[in-house]
């Protein structure tokens, strides 16, 4: 069942700016991450969610609700981080999140309490004088807190350091097991690897590709290193067959393979082999394939 959803949503800002006849739905339990280049128009579809924006064309709807006419009836169910937190900066931060609280109704204070210390926040400080990485927990916290069935997290761990990183993602992990349904944007491909389901990407305000994650690791290119146990042997495995990309240095081999290495393993085995190991590629290789100027292209 689809949670979040966005069809034909067109905002217009002129000059090719803004988004354009965008089209994707978010799944109930998914974590879906949005990812695309500065500029690309990711807040901006993020603030059509938040019914912030009206759209030119086409819709934004959350929990079957359309979001720009029914915003107050879903932020009971939606937790919401903005890109760039404006916070009330006199405040400190236990008063803001108790002044929150009280604005969502009833909330379970441990669970809050709790985020905190794993956040490691020290909230009794002035907002003001707080460092980027802690109005971002202080978001974090915020966003959380009430427990809420929908998340929408714009840029979630800028400005957090990798320890901060990695909680954010255990925490992302969790609430993904409790059915939660997620869309966030982010710069940090490592992070998507880590808690994403699917992936959108947006370049220059139109929608280039959605991905399952698992199908893009199936694609992802990965570099061995063989060993044979001859320089003939390992001239004669580079003549035979034709990978993508092959070089030979004395009795080593170098071969790229895209997704499936069953080829790969079933000519290996005739040869004597003293070692075989794995240049690992990240993710990032096959997302940057949208990132750079070419018109649409798929993986
Ligand atoms: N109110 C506005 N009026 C005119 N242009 C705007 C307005 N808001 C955003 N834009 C432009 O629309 C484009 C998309 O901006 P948006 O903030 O959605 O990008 P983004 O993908 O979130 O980028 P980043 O990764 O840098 O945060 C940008 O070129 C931006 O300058």
């Amino acid at each position: 069942m689809s949670i979040i959803e966005i069809n034909g949503l067109t905002k217009d800002y002129g000059n090719h700016k803004g988004v354009f006849d965008l089209t994707f739905t978010v799944n109930e339990g998914e974590v879906f991450g949005y990812l695309g280049p500065n500029g690309a128009g990711k807040t901006t579809t993020i603030r059509h969610l938040m019914g912030f924006l009206t759209p030119d064309k086409g819709y934004a709807s959350i929990l079957g609700k359309e979001c720009r006419t029914n915003t107050a009836d879903i932020m009971k169910d939606l937790g919401y981080l903005p890109a760039e937190i404006a916070f009330f900066d006199g405040m400190n931060g236990a008063d803001f999140l108790k002044f929150m609280g009280e604005m969502r109704g009833k909330i379970d204070l441990s669970y809050r309490d709790q985020l905190i210390d794993r956040f490691e926040l020290d909230a009794k400080g002035r907002i003001r004088k707080m460092s980027k990485g802690m109005k971002q927990k202080l978001g974090i916290i915020c966003a959380f807190m009430h427990n809420p069935k929908v998340l929408i997290l714009d840029e979630p761990t800028s400005g957090l350091d990798p320890l901060m990183q990695k909680i954010f993602a255990d925490l992302i992990l969790e609430e993904k097991a409790k059915g939660k349904t997620i869309l966030m944007s982010s710069h940090s491909f490592e992070e998507i690897e880590r808690t994403c389901d699917r992936i959108g990407i947006i370049r220059q305000g139109e929608l280039v590709a959605t991905e399952d994650i698992h199908n893009l690791k199936e694609k992802r290119r990965r570099t061995y290193l063989i060993t044979f146990d001859s320089p003939s042997s390992a001239a004669a495995f580079a003549e035979k067959n034709h990978f993508e990309s092959i070089s030979v240095n004395g009795s080593i081999v170098k071969v790229s393979v895209l997704g499936n290495v069953s080829s790969l393993v079933q000519e290996l085995g005739k040869y004597t082999i003293l070692d075989l190991s794995v240049e690992n590629s990240t993710l990032e290789d096959v997302f940057m394939q949208y990132y750079g100027n070419s018109s649409k292209s798929k993986v």
